[in-house]
């Protein structure tokens, strides 16, 4: 699975199909950074450490969470997706433009900041980018990475994981970089079991609300808020029926 990854995953097309901001990518793209942006501004949840599992080629996810966590870890399986990411933390040319989604998210925010305060603090404030397999026990192997106050995850353990089982072991070891009292968000897609980039299929885990609640019960964390979007899907390029965004605390 990794290896199709590793050789098959063409982050600028993924970027491309997915992160324009337009048509259907909008609303899933708004849903998001309204969820993001009303966890993040309520205030709860700050810290040291942040670290993002299984990036992409994206940085997103991080916008408002980075008012609030004094450093960022991102990390990836795929070496195309970290070079993507240094791209656009080194502001090379050619390097995606997230302008519209950090508009976005500072309008949502009531432009408490502006773009180019969100785009500094990221490139300030994002200090590693590394290497990670999610179907590892300690995921940053031969590392040892600090726990983390917060960590976010965003459609990336069901397109890493082979089954449910390998998905509840993997949930387990992103935990467990969690600091007791830390908070997890993630995003995935419910009851989906594959999608396309380009003319590429990438296989995903099905996933229910129930199974990712139970599983993360077992593993010590209690959901606080679970939403999920549900999706009208006419194309064959992917079978998902929802995305989900949920926070939970480690006890
Ligand atoms: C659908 S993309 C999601 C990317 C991004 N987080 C987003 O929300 O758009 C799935 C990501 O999982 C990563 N991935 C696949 N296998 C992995 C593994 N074993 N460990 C960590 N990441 C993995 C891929 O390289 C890819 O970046």
């Amino acid at each position: 699975m990794e290896d199709l990854y590793e050789t098959k995953f063409d982050p600028e097309t993924y970027l491309n199909e997915f992160y324009l901001m337009t048509g259907k990518n909008r609303r899933f793209a708004s849903f998001m950074l309204c969820q993001l942006s009303q966890t993040f501004s309520s205030g709860k949840y700050k810290g040291k450490r942040l670290i993002e599992i299984g990036t992409g080629p994206t940085i997103h996810t991080l916008i408002s969470a980075s008012a609030h966590f004094e450093e960022i870890v991102v990390s990836d399986y795929a070496e195309v997706n970290r070079r993507e990411v240094e791209k656009w933390l080194r502001d090379e040319e050619g390097c995606f433009n997230w302008n519209r989604h950090i508009q976005f998210a500072c309008d949502v925010e009531g432009r408490s900041r502006t773009p180019a305060v969100v785009k500094e603090t990221l490139r300030q404030k994002i200090k590693h980018v590394l290497k990670c397999d999610v179907n590892l026990e300690n995921p940053f192997q031969p590392l040892t990475v600090e726990p983390a106050d917060c960590i976010i995850s965003s459609l990336c353990l069901e397109a890493a994981c082979k089954d449910r089982e390998a998905y509840r072991r993997s949930l387990e070891a992103v935990v467990g970089l969690l600091q007791p009292g830390g908070v997890l968000v993630m995003i995935g897609d419910l009851s989906e079991t594959f999608y396309t980039v380009g003319d590429q299929r990438f296989p995903v885990v099905s996933l229910s609300q129930e199974f990712i609640e139970d599983t993360l019960c077992e593993l010590g964390m209690s959901v606080q808020h679970f939403n999920r979007q549900k999706l009208t899907n006419t194309e064959d390029r992917s079978d998902i029926e929802a995305n989900f965004y949920l926070v939970a605390h480690k006890e």
